[in-house]
């Protein structure tokens, strides 16, 4: 099943250094600058993270306070950025709005020297939940959202912004445990984006804009809708069975399963896994849980293939009301940490990214004048 090394892809050939992040490597395969995934998504609050990668240690409790404090002193939506998001039309994709969105903030607040980059980074972390909220309720509902909430988190800051109300408390700490799960992944593809652009001493807007670009295709964060445009086709385990047995008949490529670096699991799937299972008891799901847990059986039966981070974070956010457009902007909302990190260690030690390629085309070719050209 597992393609060569090497050559198409760039699979298994180093790019670079990092210290914020293991893939597949040590104990259960994915570690923040050394701890372990699971550890943090159980004890963590999303920010103690951000603040993990983007300052390189775990906050105390005076700088968590303090930095959580900063953040929601952030979340301001300029004006001009709100007409901007106004003018968005409502068939628009959230992921065309996030990079417009981002793109817009760099325009107003634009990075003029890199000794201000915490201050873009920490901005963008604070204003992306409002940001795509307003554009989704002023386009959907013909609504203005608040957008300077009471919010203490930005896992909370996201549900209520959506929602225009004060979440519930078990779907804060879902948010929080989700926005950790996604807040960094080496060097993956919207990642290696964000290292290209800022190798060439971009400013910090342009990374993460070129970065919500690669993280929008399905084949890596878009894969989370997908694979719940999926998964609501289907009223039992019984037809999902069916209908994922036919499409791996016509070789369909199948949303949320797979890999480029883990092998046999991904460790940020037991911990949505159970989120989700939780969640489903509390919405009383009837099937869209037994149809995730029956695909990821025949999956594996079939294929030997694993659910990816994205397969039940579609179950889990639809549990949680949250609109399935919605669900890969929530990607970005995490990554942003994880990006910007990188976007700080690459200025720090930085090479212009520039590798070489394979010619494949003709050795030489004649030139034939215009007119004469068939
Ligand atoms: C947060 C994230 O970004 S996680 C990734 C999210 N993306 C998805 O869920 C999209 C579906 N998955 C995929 O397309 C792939 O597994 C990727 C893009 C994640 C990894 O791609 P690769 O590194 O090329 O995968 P790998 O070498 O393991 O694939 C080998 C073969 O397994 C099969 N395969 C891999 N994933 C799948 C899948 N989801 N469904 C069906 N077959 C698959 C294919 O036959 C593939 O070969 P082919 O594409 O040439 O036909
Ligand atoms: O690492 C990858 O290729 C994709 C991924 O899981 C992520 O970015 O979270």
């Amino acid at each position: 099943m597992t393609k060569p090394i090497g050559g198409a892809g760039l699979r298994g050939q180093s790019a670079g250094e990092t210290a914020l992040c293991t893939v597949g490597k040590t104990g259960s395969g994915l570690t923040y600058r050394g701890y372990d995934i699971a550890v943090l998504a159980e004890k963590a609050e999303f920010e103690e993270v951000a603040f993990l990668l983007l300052y390189g240690h775990l906050p105390n409790q005076a700088e968590l306070s303090a930095y959580k404090t900063k953040l929601k002193g952030m979340r301001t939506l300029p004006d001009a950025l709100k007409v901007v998001l106004e003018q968005i039309p409502a068939d628009a994709h959230p992921m065309d709005v996030m990079r417009t969105g981002c793109s817009m903030l760099g325009n107003l607040e634009t990075e003029q020297d890199f000794a201000e980059q915490h201050q873009h980074i920490d901005r963008m972390l604070a204003v992306f939940p409002g940001l795509i909220n307003y554009w989704y309720n002023f386009s959907h509902h013909g609504k203005r959202v608040e957008v300077d909430t009471d919010a203490d988190s930005i896992a909370e800051q996201f549900l209520w912004t959506l929602h225009d109300s004060k979440p519930d408390p078990l779907h804060v700490k879902v948010m929080h445990a989700s926005l950790i799960l996604y807040a960094e992944h080496e060097f993956n593809a919207s990642t290696f984006t964000a290292r290209v652009c800022a190798s060439t001493l971009s400013d910090v807007h342009s990374c993460v804009t070129g970065a919500i670009g690669s993280l929008r295709g399905p084949l890596h964060g878009g894969a989370n809708e997908a694979a719940m445009a999926m998964i609501e086709n289907w009223q039992s385990a019984d037809e999902a069975e069916t209908a994922i047995m036919g499409m791996l008949e016509r070789k369909e490529k199948i949303m949320g399963f797979g890999h480029a670096i883990y092998r046999e699991s991904d460790p940020r799937n037991a911990i949505i896994k159970a989120w989700s299972q939780k969640l489903a008891q509390q919405v009383g799901d009837t099937h869209l849980y037994a149809v995730s847990e029956r695909v990821e059986a025949v999956m594996w039966r079939e294929k030997k293939l694993f659910c990816n981070a994205d397969f039940f974070h579609a179950s889990a956010y639809h549990f949680m009301g949250i609109p399935t457009k919605l669900f890969t902007p929530i990607f970005v909302c995490s990554r942003v940490s994880g990006w910007t990190a990188h976007v700080i260690e690459q200025r720090n030690n930085n090479r212009i990214i520039r590798p070489s390629a394979d010619y494949t085309g003709p050795e030489t070719a004649e030139w034939v004048a215009i007119e004469d050209r068939p």
